[in-house]
């Protein structure tokens, strides 16, 4: 396995140009974020508003529309676009509703909610297909990957011509793609970098610490450590909020390794503000979305770097 470079807690790994004075929301990205059913409509409206504090433009969360009105309630900023529905998730309709929207998209995020139905199958499917969309998939997304078995050839696979696509599994998730076990944390770093070798992907291997491992300039996979977050991250959502924070970064111009390593910074120190702010034990994901506002700006070169 190739050598962990561990991350400092600070600075960040990289920093994204501050905002130019005459700077308008066409110039930080138009992202999707695909997901959400009845009875995890908060996943995917925790993706889209962590998108919003990562600093996009403009953020749509495309939703099956039974859920439409309770995912624009949590927030005014926030579009939202209704697919196709079979009254619970999407149904294998949704897919063809989607596909006349994603040129205008710098990025889309896909898993979060979306359950592994035929609908969101179908869904999945068409995006991995889509080779010049930047592309976050998380949670249901990679099960039903793992459940099609379709990383077991190079269909999918990415070259470097073609556009971003970036994992975020955590330890479960990423058992059922590579069947390394969730409890060996060298074993799954061996799977990842295998896989991110085999099909050009980046892949955040989420936990305590959190890895990312990518392709760096030689073709070879690197293992890069975060050190921000803590064990007050362990609640219902926080990797949702991950997906957001991901696609807005690749929404924002950034490399798949450059959006998956600074969002894993950005996402740990937001957990660490939240804890500091609130505790460990209390705190949600609520909080570290409240606490991405907080931090947003470490990310950012300071205005007098950039002369702007
Ligand atoms: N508010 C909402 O709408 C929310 C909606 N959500 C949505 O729910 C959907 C299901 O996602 P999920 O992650 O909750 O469940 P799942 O895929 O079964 O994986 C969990 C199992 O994996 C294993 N496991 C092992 N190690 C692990 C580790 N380090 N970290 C985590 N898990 C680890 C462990 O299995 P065990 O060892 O217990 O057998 C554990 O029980 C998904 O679409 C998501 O977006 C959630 O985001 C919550 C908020
Ligand atoms: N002990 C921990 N230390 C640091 N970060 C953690 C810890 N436990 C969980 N996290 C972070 O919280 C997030 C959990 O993601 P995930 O399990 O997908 O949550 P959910 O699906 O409920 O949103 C990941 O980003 C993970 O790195
Ligand atoms: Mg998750």
């Amino acid at each position: 396995m190739p050598s962990i470079v561990t991350q400092s807690t600070s600075p960040p790994p990289l920093r994204i140009p501050s905002r130019e004075v005459s700077a308008h929301k066409g110039n930080f990205g138009r992202v999707l974020l695909v997901g959400g059913s009845r009875g995890m409509a908060g996943s995917i409206a925790l993706s889209s508003i962590a998108a919003l504090h990562t600093g996009s433009g403009l953020v749509a969360a495309a939703v099956p529309d039974c859920i439409l009105d309770c995912v624009a309630g949590f927030h005014p900023a926030l579009m939202t676009i209704g697919l196709p529905d079979d009254g619970q998730r999407f149904s294998d309709a949704a897919w063809e509703s989607t596909q006349d929207r994603l040129s205008a998209q710098a990025a889309v995020g896909c898993g979060p909610g979306i359950t592994t139905g035929s609908g969101g199958a179908k869904m999945v499917e068409g995006l991995l297909a889509k080779k010049d969309l930047p592309l976050v998939l998380d949670a249901d997304a990679l099960n039903l990957i793992a459940q099609q078995n379709w990383f077991a050839d190079d269909r999918f696979g990415r070259n470097k011509d073609d556009a971003a696509c970036v994992l975020t599994p955590h330890p479960g998730e990423l058992q059922r793609l590579t069947g390394a076990p969730a409890s060996e944390v060298d074993g799954q770093l061996e799977a990842a970098t295998e896989m991110a070798n085999r099909l050009g992907l980046t892949i955040v291997v989420k936990g305590g610490p959190s890895h990312v491992v990518y392709q760096d300039g030689n073709g070879e996979a690197d293992v890069w450590r975060n050190t921000t977050g803590n064990p007050g991250m362990a609640t219902a959502g926080c990797g949702d909020v991950l997906t957001g924070v991901v696609t807005s970064l690749l929404g924002q111009g950034l490399s798949g390794p450059d959006a998956a390593r600074l969002g894993v910074w950005i996402h740990g120190r937001s957990g660490d503000e939240a804890a500091a702010r609130f505790s460990r034990a209390g705190m949600t994901a609520q909080q570290v979305l409240d606490a991405l506002m907080l931090v947003a700006d470490e990310m950012t070169e300071a205005a007098n770097e950039q002369g702007s």
